[in-house]
């Protein structure tokens, strides 16, 4: 018996939030319905953070579908993203980017808002480059930094609000995936070196990031108390699509674009705002770029 079965049968209640994840089969069908309307075969996926869409201009022979014309995928909201699956190849390989996400602060539920990850799972990528916009925390951290992410902490998560959570389907994953190794050690080392190479030593920095749910930013105790748990940078996403990609066994790397620095003094006139945060990304964007399609050129998918 199959778990949603199971839940039934036991006489469970499932919130309507759970009850309506896709099944696998119906993931399968989007998959078709999408791969019917390109010829690439992807085995790398990339999502791209707020204002970090023109990752997309490094692709060559694009072929785009807009989330508008996918079932069931969530459509953008937020300036800064704009909500398009982008085929085409990077660095010679075959990609499929993602110009956009959606939050949990737009109100979609999380499995919305996690199921590109799962399509690009069974359209059979195996490695995923997911990028955000955060404000940092360590005082060491500059605007325009960019930050490899080694690990994160899902504060939502502590409340139980978890993409995973509802019956599980083997299919996809096991009901208790290890989140320790989420972030792939030889990824890392591979992008901290190629930052080397690059001459980007002077920004790229190794890091935790620390996903709440927005939209407002953070109070002035709020980010001193993140500080003080060990996370580097801030922000609204990633959390819950790398919890999702580790559990169907997508490798994966994040990168944080520090685009602004949190506030952390009491009565500091300075303010977080949506705007920085897309200058920011428009900024350090060409670096950004070089950044990934080289690691794309030294990787095996
Ligand atoms: O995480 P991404 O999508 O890059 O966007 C970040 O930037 C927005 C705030 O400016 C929030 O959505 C935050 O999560
Ligand atoms: N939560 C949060 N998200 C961000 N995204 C970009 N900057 C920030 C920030 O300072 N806080």
């Amino acid at each position: 018996m199959d778990d949603l079965k199971l839940h039934r049968s036991k006489g469970m209640i499932i919130s309507p939030e759970i009850t309506s994840a896709l099944p696998y089969s119906e993931v399968e069908d989007i998959t078709k319905e999408i791969l019917e309307k390109t010829h690439f075969r992807p085995k790398l996926g990339i999502i791209c953070g707020s204002g970090l869409g023109g990752l997309a201009e490094s692709i060559e022979n694009a072929e785009v579908i807009d989330y508008s014309e996918i079932t069931g995928f969530p459509v953008s909201t937020v300036p800064g993203h704009a909500g398009r699956l982008v085929f085409g190849k990077l660095s010679g390989k075959p990609v499929v980017l993602m110009q956009g996400r959606a939050h949990i602060y737009e109100g979609y539920p999380l499995h919305k808002i996690t199921l590109p990850v799962r399509v690009m799972k069974l359209m059979g990528v195996t490695t995923l480059i997911v990028t955000n916009a955060a404000g940092g925390l360590n005082e060491n951290y500059r605007v325009g930094d960019i930050m490899i992410i080694k690990d994160h902490i899902n504060l939502p998560g502590f409340s139980g609000v978890n993409p995973l959570v509802g019956p599980n389907d083997i299919k996809f994953g096991p009901r208790f995936p290890a989140m320790s190794t989420a972030y792939d050690m030889g990824l890392r080392q591979t992008a901290k070196r190629i930052a080397k190479e690059l001459g980007f030593s002077d920004f790229v920095r190794e890091g935790v990031y620390v996903m709440l749910g927005g939209p407002s930013f953070e109070t002035v105790t709020e980010c001193r108390m993140l500080r003080m748990v060990g996370a580097d940078a801030t922000g609204m996403s990633t959390v819950p699509e790398v919890i999702i990609a580790n559990h169907c066994g997508i490798r994966i790397m994040g990168l944080s674009l520090i685009t602004n620095c949190c506030v952390m003094e009491y009565d500091s006139p300075k303010v977080a705002n949506h705007k920085e945060v897309l200058e920011t990304g428009q900024m350090r964007s060409k670096d950004l770029q070089k950044l990934v399609s080289t690691m794309v050129k030294e990787l095996e998918l």
